[in-house]
């Protein structure tokens, strides 16, 4: 017997940033879109709590318990006394590092797989619980689609979304530590007042009506600049999609991944052509979204 299941990416089409809490994190209006990039978790039987991974970064992942789908799994074992007898295999093939949250999607597929392996029966409300501990990215990966995060991003409200929206992602060489970005981003505003975040009508509204050209005009990212700071190449690769044709683009939450929203399909191909062609990125993704939450795939025997 065995679980699978598949979580996918996001892209922040808002991320406002406030300043720092006391804690540490940062208050946030972060508006999540999941799109079409997926890691796969699959849990099955095995002597003791093993990790493995498979996919193009799959060598940049940890296998130890610092993985988050590990982590997943002992909250789970934690909570409910189970023995911690599973081997999870992640599927990667959302970028490692990138602002896409690919480690909170493992660790929000590890926990669906596994409470549905061991039966442990926990309810919506708990797994949302543990994934909030787990990470503060890791609740939406839970339930995709598209979604307002308050707090440290953590408490969702869902969004209404009226239609498609058509992205390319640039993957960039290396990757940026979430809290080095976040760190970049005090240091940038040092002396000033940050203000609070909120979140903007006008791209609630654009979501609502699947408006591809009225979200292309008020995407933002406040860590844009940190991100730009730490790693300047990425202005190349923004300038290259937006020369290609894309709507607007931005960086991926803390980045390195560059996000190009375009009109249709078809646009977001030339798109990716042209980034290719301007060889300011490693690879292209072309997809869309939104896409659905953590879903069990199959039931193995
Ligand atoms: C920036 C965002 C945008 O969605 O994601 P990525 O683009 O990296 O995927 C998130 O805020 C990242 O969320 P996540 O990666 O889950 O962060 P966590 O594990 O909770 O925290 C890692 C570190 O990031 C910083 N952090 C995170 C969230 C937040 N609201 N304020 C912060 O300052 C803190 O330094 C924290 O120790
Ligand atoms: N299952 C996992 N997949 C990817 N990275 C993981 C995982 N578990 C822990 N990590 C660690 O978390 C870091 C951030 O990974 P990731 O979630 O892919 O990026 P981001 O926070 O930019 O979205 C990685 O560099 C890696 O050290």
């Amino acid at each position: 017997m065995s679980v699978t299941v598949r979580v996918p990416a996001k892209v922040n089409v808002q991320l406002a940033v406030g300043g720092a809490r006391a804690d540490g994190f940062h208050d946030l209006a972060n508006v999540f879109l999941a799109v079409g990039l997926y890691d796969e978790v699959t849990a099955t039987p095995a002597d003791e709590l093993r990790v493995t991974c498979s996919g193009p970064d799959a060598h940049q992942v940890p296998l130890d318990r610092g993985n988050l789908a590990a982590r997943a799994a002992l909250a789970l074992v934690e909570r409910h006394g189970v023995a911690p007898d599973v081997h999870l295999h992640i599927a990667k093939d959302i970028p490692v590092a990138g602002g896409m949250a690919g480690g909170s999607a493992d660790a929000a597929g590890a926990l669906v797989a596994c409470d549905a392996l061991w039966g442990t029966g926990a309810s919506r409300g708990e797994l949302l619980g543990i994934c909030a501990e787990l990470g503060s990215d890791v609740p939406f990966s839970l339930v995709g689609g598209a979604a307002l995060g308050t707090g440290r991003g953590e408490v969702l409200t869902p969004l209404e979304v009226g239609g498609t929206f058509h992205w390319v992602f640039a993957l960039a060489d290396g990757g940026l530590s979430t809290p080095a970005v976040y760190r970049e981003f005090d240091r940038l505003w040092e002396g000033h007042e940050v203000p609070a975040p909120e979140a903007s009508p006008d791209l609630i509204e654009a979501l609502r009506a699947g408006d591809g050209v009225a979200l292309a005009g008020v995407l933002s990212n406040d860590l844009q600049p940190a991100a730009l700071s730490l790693f300047p190449a990425l202005e190349r690769t923004l300038a290259a999609g937006t020369d290609g044709g894309a709507l607007a683009a931005l960086v991926s939450g803390s980045g390195p991944t560059t996000a190009f929203l375009a009109k249709d399909e078809e646009s977001a191909r030339s798109v990716a052509d042209a980034l290719l062609a301007s060889r300011t990125c490693r690879a292209v993704r072309v997809t869309s979204g939104p896409a659905p939450g953590a879903t069990v795939r199959a039931h193995g025997t």
